[in-house]
């Protein structure tokens, strides 16, 4: 039984679909929020899928969850306060407690459901909730923002779903200010930034908010997921004003980070070549990007 991960009705990818073998249906359930499934691929491991949605496979989680916390984490001397939006199956959690300067982890997840069926079917990413730095509030990640003290985190992971959904307010400005609020001078946003292929609309309305909210300094970066759309996905990387920041020299080398097997596995995709590189544009990107 073979059965397409739809794209396309969706409009993020119209006229795009994405084909997966499915062995097994493993799980299948509504939320308040989203459909979820979770199924055994042929060649990608367990795939998590929501609302029609590849989120992450056995395979491939590795280059997204590792790029969307070292790209910040590496990049500032000694993260001690992190905060999490969305990231509900623990992957970004898993990889931020390899940082051992960090001594608070807060995760705002909307869905109750995902962390349950992740902790289920997804032990090696679950595995992230079992560090004792971590606290995890569900509800809306606006409201939970609006609450928290000003200046409170040295970085701020946005692990979102796409703009259609439960994630669609969190690429609007007033969540850019009230991120840039919540985070200390100096302080650096991540958030995930969909792809140079098929977005760059979308990307360039996310600069233009996020280069007029975080004075320190904005770069887009990019690194290889084959299971998602265009086979690649991209992340905005903001500084608020403050003690400058060098997002494209790791201030805070990988070969630092302990606590890579307390993580549950060694890292498999990010490196300080692969920081680096992850800041460069190919030349259509460049132009479509360098200008906003
Ligand atoms: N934490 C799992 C990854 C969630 N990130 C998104 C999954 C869906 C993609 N189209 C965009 C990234």
């Amino acid at each position: 039984k073979t059965s397409k991960v739809q794209y396309y009705n969706n409009p993020m990818w119209p006229g795009e679909a994405h084909s997966l073998k499915v062995e097994k249906i493993l799980y299948q359930g509504k939320s308040p929020y989203q459909e979820v499934l979770v199924f055994e691929s042929s060649t990608y491991g367990k795939v998590l899928v929501l609302d029609g949605i590849v989120q992450l496979t056995d395979k491939d989680e590795c280059a997204y969850q590792e790029m969307i916390t070292h790209l910040p984490l590496c990049s500032i001397p000694s993260p001690k306060k992190v905060l999490v939006i969305g990231g509900g199956d623990g992957g970004v959690l898993r990889e931020i407690c390899r940082h051992g300067s960090v001594e608070s982890i807060d995760i705002c997840e909307i869905d109750q459901l995902v962390i349950d069926v992740c902790k289920d079917f997804f032990p090696a990413l679950s595995v992230g909730f079992n560090d004792p730095r971590v606290r995890l509030h569900v509800g809306d990640a606006v409201e939970f923002l609006r609450n928290a003290p000003e200046g409170t985190y040295d970085a701020i992971i946005v692990d979102s779903s796409d703009p259609i959904g439960p994630a669609q307010e969190l690429v609007e400005k007033p969540f850019f200010d009230t991120i840039s609020r919540a985070l200390r001078p100096g302080g650096v946003l991540c958030n995930q930034a969909e792809s140079m292929w098929l977005h760059t609309h979308l990307i360039q309305d996310m600069l233009l908010i996020c280069r007029e909210t975080f004075k320190g300094s904005v770069h887009y970066a990019w690194t290889s997921v084959p299971t998602y759309p265009s086979g690649v996905i991209g992340f905005l990387l903001c500084a608020k004003e403050g003690p400058p920041v060098n997002f494209l020299t790791p201030a805070n080398p990988i070969e630092k980070l302990e606590g890579a097997m307390e993580a549950g596995r060694e890292i498999r995709f990010y490196n300080s070549e692969m920081h680096k590189a992850a800041f460069v544009l190919p030349t259509f990107a460049r132009r479509e990007l360098e200008a906003y």
